[in-house]
């Protein structure tokens, strides 16, 4: 192996301390912790889990936590209600809806009824429309945490070529409109592109968001790139141990002989997901109490 393990782990650690230390000036400022609702329809076990770490997390960082659970039979207006609430809370500083939704709801209306400025997923057209002109908003999580990464590991990225392998709204969209923020010479490839490889070959900086396991072998990357995984794949041990284990979208052991630096799964870019969450809300709570920016939390 000659590239350098980008550790996502650490770096979301030294993030979650910063957020900590932000979050404590917002309460001595306030009176109030910063406050982050998480609402979780249906009961997927996996779903749960996840919102429980998050709940975790956000109690860690010195912030309020408010959880709403409802029934996987839940009606959209039952949904749009609880929104309702949380828009006009003032202890909720940021709203999180856990996706996917189940089928009778309609996902867009849904986080279309998130108050922009609490829209701490940064899914909201606005936050979206914000994003794509250059106007400060809240952005999407894990592009932002895919964002430090790079920008930790190469500092400047102006004038490089970056590749976002995949288009969708809460990872390829966004990541793409970042990179281009930071100057990069930026290609989108998705399903339809023709020739992905030699693609995939002119990047300096490689995302892949493609949510199919190790599709990305190591042949197909640029000596000395840096190759940043988004997907995170449950699948069977391939020893037949009847195990599972989690990989990426890339093939890290090949990837990991030609590439200059990669994050690995798990241990990448999950753990900055989550950091990002406890940042946004800080932000989102000075930004609504009308405070300056915390210079702590800049990218
Ligand atoms: N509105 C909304 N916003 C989200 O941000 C959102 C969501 N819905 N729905 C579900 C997905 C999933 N997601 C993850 C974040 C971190 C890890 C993570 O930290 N994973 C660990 C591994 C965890 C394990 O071992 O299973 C890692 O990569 O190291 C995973 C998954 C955020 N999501």
């Amino acid at each position: 192996m000659s590239a350098a393990m980008i550790d996502g782990k650490a770096h979301a650690a030294a993030l979650r301390a910063q957020v900590a230390a932000a979050g404590a000036r917002f309460r001595e400022e306030l009176g109030r912790p910063a406050g982050l609702a998480v609402v979780l329809v249906g009961d997927d076990a996996a779903s749960g889990v996840y919102v429980a770490s998050k709940a975790r997390a956000t109690l860690e960082a010195g912030m309020e936590s408010f959880t709403h659970r409802l029934p996987a039979s839940a009606t959209q207006a039952e949904v749009l209600e609880l929104l309702a609430s949380l828009n006009q809370n003032e202890a909720v500083d940021g709203i999180l809806v856990q996706l996917p939704l189940p089928a009778q709801i309609d996902e867009t209306a849904v986080i279309d009824a998130i108050h922009p400025d609490k829209d701490v997923d940064g899914f909201h057209v606005l936050n979206a429309g914000r994003l794509a002109i250059g106007q400060n908003g809240l952005v999407p999580c894990t592009p932002l945490g895919c964002l430090m990464l790079l920008r930790a590991c190469r500092g400047s990225l102006a004038g490089l070529r970056a590749v976002v392998v995949g288009r969708s709204n809460i990872v390829g969209k966004p990541m793409a409109r970042l990179l281009l923020a930071q100057d990069c010479t930026v290609t989108v490839a998705h399903s339809r592109t023709r020739d992905l490889q030699s693609v995939v070959h002119d990047a300096d900086i490689l995302v892949v968001a493609i949510g199919r396991p190790l599709s990305i072998p190591g042949a197909w990357i640029k000596p000395g790139a840096t190759v940043i995984d988004v997907g995170i794949n449950r699948i069977d041990d391939p020893t037949g141990s009847g195990k599972s284990r989690l990989v990426g979208d890339v093939d890290f052991d090949s990837a990991a002989l030609v590439a200059g630096a990669i994050t690995p799964v798990p241990g990448g870019v999950g753990p900055m997901t989550i950091a990002v969450l406890l940042r946004n809300t800080v932000v989102a709570a000075r930004r609504r109490a009308g405070l300056s920016p915390d210079a702590m939390l800049s990218v």
